[in-house]
């Protein structure tokens, strides 16, 4: 379901290029909520759930994405 409410600001856990795309791992307290392929904003940018583990989740950012949005700036441990 889309709501477009901010529920909670996660932090980057973890960030891992791999080639073009960008996976981002975010710690949030909502991360139980969350199910794959649930799209969840990031800045203001829809990302698909690709992965939960524990109170993390995994989204990718792929290169379009970052070409034109600010999360390539994202560093480890941003909110
Ligand atoms: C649901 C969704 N999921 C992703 C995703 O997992 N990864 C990604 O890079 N882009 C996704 N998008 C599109 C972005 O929200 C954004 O609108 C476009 O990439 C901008 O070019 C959308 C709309």
């Amino acid at each position: 379901m889309f709501t477009g409410i901010i529920e909670d600001l996660g932090t980057i856990e973890k960030l891992d290029r791999d080639g073009g795309n960008l996976h981002i791992t975010v710690h949030t307290s909502i991360t139980n909520e969350l199910k794959i392929d649930q799209s969840v904003a990031h800045n203001g940018v829809c990302l698909t759930v690709v992965g939960i583990t524990g109170d993390t989740y995994t989204v990718t950012a792929i290169q379009e994405t970052l070409d034109k949005t600010n999360l390539g700036l994202l560093k480890e441990k941003n909110v």
